[in-house]
């Protein structure tokens, strides 16, 4: 009897051991799969204010409509264009802080609110894709490149924006400020993408106009950024970037030597 007991008391201890060995290697295998299923696309990620899309108009119309309705002077186009880069709340902030003691009262985020309702539905009335931007997008396709955009628009008007102007179809992640925990340059805008994309840091190229765009793919360790010398930026800010891109046109290529394209 005894030994009969001690018999099973052996099997069920090899029994429990095996099926922890069993698990173990179920899992094992379930994340050699996920890596494996990590697509060897290269990844292109624009910009949008100043990269891909000549944005100024419809933020300036929106700007000055602000102001109007606050009983506050115009300002120039140049002052709202050195305010774009940190989203809409900080351009909204600076253009309210620089309109003196009479903008000292206004609620900034009635102020944000009220600019939101009238720029998202008209984000693409006068707004227009730098020269050269769709077929860049069609030659990053026929390439096998996965598209997508990280701007610090809100997503909305971003999709607006882009659907107005029929280019909405060649991306294929839209991410605004809005859409993870923080905006560029913090890396969790950047590496959401690529993570949604099942992409790799390695195969992934950002290109921008503004320094956040820079330093975006810096905090992300991606291959590299190429900054647009076309864009409302400072040229300057292209002595951070890996390269730089005088026109549109000229950033497949550049993208190109830039990423090992071996799987
Ligand atoms: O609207 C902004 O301020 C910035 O937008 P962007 O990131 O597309 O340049």
């Amino acid at each position: 009897m005894i030994i009969y007991a001690l018999f099973v008391m052996i099997f069920v201890k090899n029994l429990c051991h095996t099926i922890k060995i069993f698990t173990l290697f179920i899992s094992q295998m379930r994340l050699k799969t996920k890596i494996m299923n990590i697509k060897p696309y290269p990844l292109i990620v624009f910009d949008m204010d100043g990269t891909l899309i000549d944005s100024l108009p419809d933020i300036d119309r929106s700007c000055q409509t602000l102001l109007k309705s606050y009983g506050l002077p115009p300002i120039s186009t140049q002052s709202v264009r050195s305010t774009l880069g940190d989203g809409i709340k900080v351009t909204i902030e600076k253009i309210l802080d620089n309109a003196g003691k009479e903008a000292s009262f206004i609620d900034r985020n009635e102020a944000i609110e009220r600019f939101i309702k009238d720029y998202v539905p008209h984000a693409a009335d006068l707004s227009k894709p730098f020269e050269g931007t769709e077929e860049v997008l069609i030659k990053f396709k026929k390439n096998g490149w996965k598209i997508a955009l990280c701007s610090n628009k809100i997503t909305q008007a971003a999709k607006n924006i882009l659907e107005k102007l029929n280019l909405q179809s060649y991306f294929d992640f839209i991410a605004g400020g809005d859409c993870f925990a923080d905006k560029k340059p913090y890396p969790v805008h950047l590496l959401g993408i690529i993570n949604y994309l099942q992409v790799l840091p390695t195969k992934t190229v950002m290109v921008g106009d503004h320094l956040n765009d820079i330093l975006v793919a810096r905090n992300a360790h991606i291959t590299g950024s190429i900054f647009a010398e076309w864009g409302y930026g400072d040229l300057c800010i292209g002595k951070e970037a890996t390269m730089r891109a005088r026109s549109i046109k000229d950033v497949p290529i550049i993208a190109e030597k830039m990423i090992d394209k071996k799987p």
